[in-house]
């Protein structure tokens, strides 16, 4: 599997505070890795540290394959775009003229691409309005453009959707999901809004106090984190032979305790328990959403 970005034990402080802590993560190429955590986890000092605005105290990252003390990693820099905090716009000018503007910065030969790019962000109808009166999720989505004009393979987004309403955060979630399909971009997004997130991303990072506390693909998110009935017996031994009889996925949580995974029929499950003279004490349908699965892994609010 090619990786794009591989941080290896990265820490930073300021001060005494550790604001990073041996952070270790694998970004996939192709991925949409959604970097979870809640307000002060860390996420954006880790952002600004890959994107070589800051140095880490210790550890190391590579990005496509390239360590952050060889002198090639500005080359692959150039290969990245981001848009961190709030995006760097000229509220005077438009949307054309801010991209335009950003081609001149970057030396490029041309403004090729430009009507494309206004198009892919939705603001080819903008014309001479002014950046100062688009609305926020306009400017995100501006700002967004402005990282695209140098084409990179990778861009790195820090709360996209930070503010926005819900049009806004659709649009944002469309556009993201048309860059990585249709373009191939690789992106690493750092939300604290989770459930945001699980519409999206292909890979999770979970950070807290500036702990990476779990890396997870969705599709192992979503088995882990799919319906279940928990179900209560009398007869724990009995309950396990007709879960196997019935080829059903299942975990022991106690001795009188499971959780049944795959929509079991209940009808026909407890006509089985009955046969088996296994008496249900009790049984709950449990569907656990991103947000909560989260929490589980952090042990809750901090406050
Ligand atoms: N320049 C700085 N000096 C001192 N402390 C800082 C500095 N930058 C960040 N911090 C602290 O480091 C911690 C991590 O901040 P960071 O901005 O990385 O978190 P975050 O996960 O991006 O959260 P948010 O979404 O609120 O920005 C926070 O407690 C923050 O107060």
């Amino acid at each position: 599997m090619d990786t794009i970005l591989t941080t290896e034990s990265l820490s930073k402080h300021y001060g005494k505070f550790k604001a990073l802590d041996n952070v270790s993560m694998h970004i996939p190429k192709g991925a949409i890795y959604g970097f979870v955590g809640r307000n002060g986890a860390g996420k954006t000092t880790l952002i600004r540290l890959i994107c070589g605005l800051q140095e880490p105290d210790s550890g190391t990252y590579t990005i496509y394959g390239t360590a952050n003390d060889d002198k090639a990693i500005s080359k692959q820099r150039a290969r990245m775009g981001a848009v961190i905090e709030t995006p760097s716009i000229y509220m005077e000018m438009s949307a054309e003229e801010n991209l335009k503007q950003q081609a001149r910065i970057l030396g490029l030969p041309s403004f090729d691409g430009i009507d494309e790019l206004l198009k892919l962000i939705g603001l080819e109808q903008t014309g001479n309005k002014k950046a100062k009166h688009f609305s926020l999720g306009m400017r995100q989505r501006l700002g967004i453009g402005i990282a695209l004009v140098n084409d990179p393979d990778f861009l790195v987004l820090d709360e996209p959707t930070n503010g926005l309403d819900p049009q806004g955060i659709i649009q944002i979630r469309e556009l993201i999901l048309k860059l990585n399909q249709n373009r191939q971009i690789t992106l690493l997004i750092s939300s604290h809004i989770l459930d945001e997130l699980s519409k999206l991303a292909t890979h999770f990072g979970f950070i807290d106090n500036g702990r990476i506390v779990k890396e997870i693909s969705a599709e192992q998110l979503e088995m882990m984190s799919r319906q279940c009935l928990r179900l209560e017996v009398d007869n724990i031994q009995a309950l396990i032979r007709v879960l196997d009889s019935m080829k059903l996925n299942y975990k022991l949580i106690n001795g009188n305790t499971a959780e049944i995974y795959g929509k079991p029929s209940i009808t026909h499950l407890i006509q089985e328990l009955a046969d088996q003279h296994c008496e249900v004490q009790s049984i709950q349908e449990q569907d656990e959403s991103l947000e909560s699965y989260f929490i589980n892994l952090v042990g809750g609010s901090h406050e």
